[in-house]
């Protein structure tokens, strides 16, 4: 099976383009061709398939297994492969995740897809939504406890889960320490993905991020729009924020004018392999 080797600020995915529909054994090759020693190595494995509603649809294995219902670093690897591969022909198209139907922008260079910008949609702040095991809207530093330590987190899905926590400084955070046992939270009935996350200034943050299904990643574009939206609602932050993430920078912004999200940076492809023997 061809796949091609592709990352978002470092957030890796292996790319799969050549299926009608998701394989049955989805789950077992995410587990497998993710293993970063018996595998190719990577944080989900990605299936570009066909849409009725959009351009193309995709749909993504963690590296657990688990599917997710949006991952923003994909989106915009998924749409830079159908540019660069001659799926699309245009620079405006739209993806079908498991959140919606994605617009995305293209900027290219040298031919190829270089920077993307990705509605991801408005923020789901209702607690049953989300889901969290407290209702309300929204939900602002609500109290958690992991392992005798008192957190407080807002909560916010992009199409998946997230909980933002406010640190002092996110770049030296115990992220492996504390975000295991966060993520399998009773109060996140779906589990979630945790960000920790500092203020630089209204116009800026450091955040990194335990991952729901995969652990801590270089990136994650869903937590990065859930953290400016956090930001935004506690008054830390303006609702247009330059986020620094382990793997590099994503530009988000929170529109007054449709209440959605866009996130705008790089999409890469490193190599293609072939999985399986010859
Ligand atoms: N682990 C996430 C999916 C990937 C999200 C992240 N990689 C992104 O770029 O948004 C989840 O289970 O919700």
């Amino acid at each position: 099976m061809n796949f091609t080797k592709m990352n978002g600020l470092g957030n890796d995915f292996i790319v799969v383009a050549h299926f009608e529909t998701l394989p049955t054994d989805a789950a077992e090759m995410a587990k497998r061709m993710c293993d970063r020693h018996f595998g190719v190595g990577a944080d989900g494995l990605v299936f570009i398939l066909p849409s009725e509603h959009a351009d193309v649809r995709m749909r993504i294995m963690n590296a657990d297994g688990s599917e997710a219902e949006q991952c923003g670093n994909a989106v915009r690897c998924v749409a830079k492969y159908a540019f660069d591969h001659g799926l699309v022909s245009r620079t405006e198209l739209t993806v079908e995740t498991g959140a919606g139907l994605q617009r995305v922008w293209i900027e290219t260079k040298e031919g190829r897809a270089h920077r993307v910008k990705v509605d991801m949609g408005a923020p789901i702040l209702g607690g049953q939504a989300i889901p969290l095991a407290v209702d309300g809207e929204p939900i602002v530093e609500h109290p958690i406890q992991a392992n005798g330590r008192d957190f407080c987190f807002t909560g916010v899905s992009m199409g998946n889960p997230h909980a933002v926590i406010f640190v002092d400084d996110a770049a030296t955070f115990e992220v492996d320490v504390w975000g295991p046992p966060l993520e399998v939270h009773e109060m996140f009935p779906n589990k979630a993905n945790i960000e920790f996350t500092s203020v630089i200034s209204p116009k800026e943050m450091t955040m990194r991020v335990w991952e729901r299904g995969c652990g801590q990643t270089y990136a994650c574009g869903t937590g990065a729009c859930a953290t400016v939206v956090a930001g935004a609602l506690t008054g830390r932050t303006d609702r247009t924020v330059l986020v620094h993430l382990k793997g590099g920078d994503l530009h988000i912004e929170w529109s007054e004018v449709d209440g959605h999200v866009y996130m705008t940076g790089p999409a890469e492809e490193v190599f293609t392999g072939h999985w399986g023997i010859r």
